[in-house]
């Protein structure tokens, strides 16, 4: 099956059970900050993160600055905000306990 961009409504309710994340319209995306102790704690976190990424395939595009990761979660087969990068929020979020 494509993956297909989620529509107004799917979004609305997607997000309304990610709190920590918002919409970014301009890249049809959703997006967090993370902010951490240190830099050990914020790259701990983006190896994890990058195990899961790897297993998903679904890849998150990221910067780091010492201890903030900022993330943009958005699906380029699909031209934007799909099911996958929902999921993969959702991982995300469970690994911070
Ligand atoms: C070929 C490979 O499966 C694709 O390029 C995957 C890899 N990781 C990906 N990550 C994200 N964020 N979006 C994609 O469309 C995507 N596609």
């Amino acid at each position: 099956m494509t993956i297909r961009r989620l529509n107004e409504a799917e979004r609305a309710l997607a997000l309304a059970d990610l709190p920590g994340w918002s919409a970014d319209a301009e890249r049809d995306g959703i997006r967090r900050r993370f902010v951490f102790a240190d830099f050990i704690e914020a790259f701990g976190f983006m190896t994890k993160v990058a195990l899961l990424a790897e297993k998903s395939d679904h890849h998150p595009e990221w910067t780091n600055v010492w201890n903030r990761v900022d993330m943009l979660l958005t699906t380029h087969d699909a031209g934007g905000l799909s099911q996958r990068d929902i999921a993969l929020a959702a991982e995300i979020d469970a690994l911070l306990g």
